[in-house]
């Protein structure tokens, strides 16, 4: 089995934090997700910074779009974007102007399913409409309710799609491990690696556990 990606959350709302975060951990990170208060904060211009930066890493844009698909996810798409979100929630049509603006550009689509009712369907009407990666993701207010993206993730594994699967929610060192065990394509890891004392050492970690896995 190859080892998952590791995402990187730069949930940061400062560019230079931003910035250090992740040249600290760029050794041991495959994607950098620029988060959504990140994104909101500080636009497009970010995402042309780090593009500019690491011409070689995959960066994704986490814009958890929920209107317009199309129009606000081409100019990040534009500037460099791998990768953005859109949310399950936000239906079949923008989700398929997200996908729209993404082939226009050669880049991919992840359907987050934070708070989609029925994960099951969404994520299979997601495949047939063409989105690369489906997103198990329990988000930071449903995390401080006691939530964790386990069950999900291996209800979403179950199905076979032909997508990689992403989870994101409260990832971290002892969790990575079962989590590659469950499905997961893409890992994604926030608060562990950004509220470590060492950042650098807590991704190197991580990423030698998910190699391990
Ligand atoms: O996507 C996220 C959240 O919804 C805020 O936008 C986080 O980046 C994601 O949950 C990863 O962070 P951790 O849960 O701290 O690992």
């Amino acid at each position: 089995m190859a080892r998952p990606l590791i995402q990187l959350a730069l949930d940061s709302l400062d560019v230079a934090q931003t910035l250090k975060l992740a040249s600290l951990a760029a050794p041991y990170v495959d994607i950098f997700e620029i988060g959504t208060p990140c994104i909101k904060h500080n636009g497009v211009s970010l995402v042309k910074e780090l593009r500019k930066l690491y011409p070689n890493k995959l960066i994704l844009v986490d814009l958890k779009t929920m209107d317009a698909g199309e129009y606000e996810a081409t100019p990040f798409y534009a500037a460099g974007a791998d990768i953005c979100t859109v949310l399950g929630v936000s239906g079949l049509a923008t989700i398929a102007g997200v996908i729209k603006a993404a082939n226009a550009h050669g880049a991919e689509v992840q359907v987050d399913l934070i708070n989609v009712p029925d994960k099951a369907a969404c994520a299979r009407e997601s495949a047939k409409l063409g989105a690369q990666i489906i997103g198990v993701h329990t988000g930071l207010d449903a995390q401080a309710a006691g939530q964790t993206p386990f069950a999900d993730l291996q209800a979403v594994a179950k199905l076979g799609l032909p997508m990689r699967i992403s989870v994101a929610g409260g990832i971290k060192q002892s969790t990575v491990q079962q989590v590659a065990q469950a499905g997961a394509n893409i890992v994604v890891v926030g608060a562990a690696i950004y509220g470590a004392p060492s950042p650098a050492d807590a991704a190197r970690e991580i990423c030698e556990l998910a190699s391990a896995a």
